[in-house]
């Protein structure tokens, strides 16, 4: 989000659950390494189907990104692509079947950097009986060892950081309205000072006229901060606007990845332009789902070669072998061998 200027925004970010700070070794930093790097991650569930066993649900299925120290890195996709499983994979509330996440160079559960997710509702992460100042300081009394009055010293300073009055830490979840209770949400996951906040949709549960508020918030925390944001929304317009680069999923795979410019702006795979083209506009303000695209294939059977290629327009042979997330144009990575003219091996 760097550079970005505070502008009149629709959605709102989201409540953000308690995650024990991570300790352990993992101190040797290198600062050549990206703050966060998944190699290859895979989050399979197992569902069991009545007499037969069961079926794998892959919903997420071999990611690997990175994000940069400061960077905000923008996942975007439709509903059931696997964004939110991916975020919670991300900050370890969901347990890898394959593959990596490091945070500067160290393994995930070795880390000592702090890494904390902002959920779409705040509601529903609060508990109501606790008052705001416990509620901000709940990580740390997961850490222990602060005593009651500098709990409410830290509860005052980071209720202030996030636009809430000092006076306001003694009052209740319900008598906040849902922007505020988002600000406790973020109030409580800077709590243990993290690098990295993954925000799930962090808007989208607001009204329109506070989720601009709340962006705007987020904004300023990353510029006084240097936080790193990974950012999952189906809102291409709030993606637009924070990003510094964009990763497009499409039934837990990468389909493109690059500059939020270059993604945005110039898609090169079948799926972004579809996807972008489902974006509402001056233009087209009813704009939905392209009628070519059809529904989401299910996870549970994957097709076989490209995932996108039963619904893309531009598919050919070659489409029914596996495709290659291939780098054209310097950063940017493109999953189809129409625009890198990659296939895999295996195909
Ligand atoms: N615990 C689970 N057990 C089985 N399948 C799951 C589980 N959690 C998620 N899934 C499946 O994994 C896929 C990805 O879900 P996920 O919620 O990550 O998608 P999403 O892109 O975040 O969607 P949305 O925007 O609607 O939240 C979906 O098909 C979902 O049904």
């Amino acid at each position: 989000m760097r550079g970005r200027t505070a502008i009149g925004l629709h959605r709102p970010f989201a409540s953000c659950r308690v995650l024990a700070p991570y300790r352990g070794g993992g101190s040797h930093m290198n600062s050549q390494q990206p703050l966060l790097a998944l190699e290859d991650v895979e989050v399979r569930y197992r569902v069991t189907s009545g007499w037969f066993g069961g079926t794998d649900v892959y919903a997420v299925n071999g990611v690997s990104l990175r994000v940069a120290e400061g960077e905000t890195l923008g996942i975007v996709g439709e509903s059931g692509c696997g964004k939110s499983t991916l975020g919670q994979a991300i900050v370890g509330l969901t347990p890898l079947t394959a593959g990596s996440i490091r945070l500067k160079g160290v393994d995930r559960a070795q880390s000592n950097t702090h890494i904390q997710i902002i959920f779409q509702d705040p509601q529903s992460s609060l508990d109501p009986r606790l008052p705001a100042w416990r509620l901000i300081t709940e990580p740390l009394h997961i850490r222990g060892g602060y005593s009651r009055k500098q709990l409410i010293e830290r509860a005052t300073e980071l209720a202030v950081s996030v636009g809430l009055r000092p006076e306001q830490i003694d009052r209740y979840p319900h008598e906040f309205s849902g922007g505020q209770r988002q600000r406790i949400a973020i109030a409580r996951a800077l709590a243990v000072e993290p690098e990295l906040l993954v925000l799930d949709e962090p808007t989208s549960a607001l009204d329109v006229s506070v989720q601009a508020q709340i962006v705007n918030l987020l904004l300023t925390l990353q510029a006084e901060r240097k936080l790193s944001y990974a950012l999952i929304s189906h809102d291409v317009s709030l993606v637009r606007h924070v990003a510094d680069r964009v990763a497009v999923m499409y039934l837990g795979q990468i389909v493109e990845a690059g500059t939020a410019q270059q993604v945005l702006d110039g898609p090169r795979h079948p799926y972004t332009k579809t996807l972008l083209d489902a974006v509402p506009s001056f233009e087209r303000p009813l704009a939905t789902i392209a009628p070519r695209a059809g529904e989401l294939p299910s996870n549970r059977k994957l097709p076989s070669g490209c995932y996108f290629r039963e619904r893309c327009p531009s598919a050919t042979a070659g489409c029914e072998q596996p495709q290659v997330l291939k780098a054209i144009d310097g950063a940017r990575t493109v999953r189809c061998h129409v625009v890198t003219g990659a296939l895999a091996d295996a195909g």
